[in-house]
């Protein structure tokens, strides 16, 4: 009976036993927990922001355009991360246009990766000059939290209080996918760095593992909020 199931799900498309599962740590059930979640902290409002997951060779991706706090196990996608075909695609929605952004992530390691139009984000992506013709970074040091991001990939541990955490920022464009490009370049400019900002956008977190993904946004976010209250002090972010 399971095997004609399957068969029969296969043959529609919807594959629903890629999504189908008790525990809550399933990809399909932590996206829509976390997701939850985040709404809470401002950083998926009104449809945008998003997360997704890679579990072995399943990539799984919410849909576009929908309230990201209210998604259901059902509604999301699974990717085949080798042939970058869809094994499930609910027939209602189309897959999020960030999709690209969570694969370059993939593509470099991640196991998660977490989008998020965080104010606290934004603001820093404004407080930092655009230098026409140079790359934008954000550069903060001496802060406790920064001992949350790790020291970079293939490198062990995280950074130290004395370490500068740098994250580069990227230009926003019209069509979320359009900034994969520039992202990927931002990646190999800085191979250390689990994140980018988008200007007047938001922020794309990745992390070996969901766990850290989510543990990486915290801190960084935490470090964005105390980074615009302390300019708004008139305090430096660096030494020099
Ligand atoms: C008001 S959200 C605009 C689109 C966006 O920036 C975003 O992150 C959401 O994209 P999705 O396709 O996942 O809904
Ligand atoms: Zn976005």
């Amino acid at each position: 009976m399971m095997a004609i199931e399957t068969a029969m799900s296969s043959n529609d498309g919807s594959n629903h036993h890629l999504v189908h599962s008790d525990d809550p740590m399933h990809p399909a059930n932590h996206i829509c927990t976390l997701c939850a979640k985040f709404y809470t902290l401002g950083w998926v409002t009104g449809t945008g922001g998003g997360t997704s997951i890679r579990h072995g060779e399943h990539i799984y991706i919410a849909p576009s355009g929908v309230q990201k706090e209210l998604m259901k196990p059902t509604d999301i996608f699974v990717m085949d991360f080798n042939n970058r075909e869809y094994l499930r695609r609910p027939n209602v929605h189309k897959p999020s246009a960030c999709t690209p952004l969570f694969l370059a992530a993939f593509t470099r390691g991640a196991g998660c990766c977490i989008h998020t139009h965080s104010q606290w984000a934004v603001l820093v992506t404004l407080l930092v000059e655009r230098d026409f013709g140079k790359d934008a970074c954000f550069e903060i040091e001496e802060i406790e939290q920064i001992k949350g991001i790790p020291k970079g990939r293939g490198k062990q541990g995280n950074l130290g209080y004395y370490d500068r955490l740098r994250i580069p920022i990227i230009e926003n464009t019209a069509q979320e996918e359009d900034l994969t490009d520039s992202l990927e370049k931002a990646m190999e400019k800085y191979p250390d760095t689990y994140a980018v900002l988008v200007r007047r956008h938001g922020i794309y977190v990745w992390g070996d593992n969901v766990h850290k993904a989510k543990t990486q946004c915290e801190s960084l976010d935490y470090i964005f909020q105390l980074a615009v209250e302390m300019k708004k002090l008139g305090l430096l972010w660096t030494n020099k």
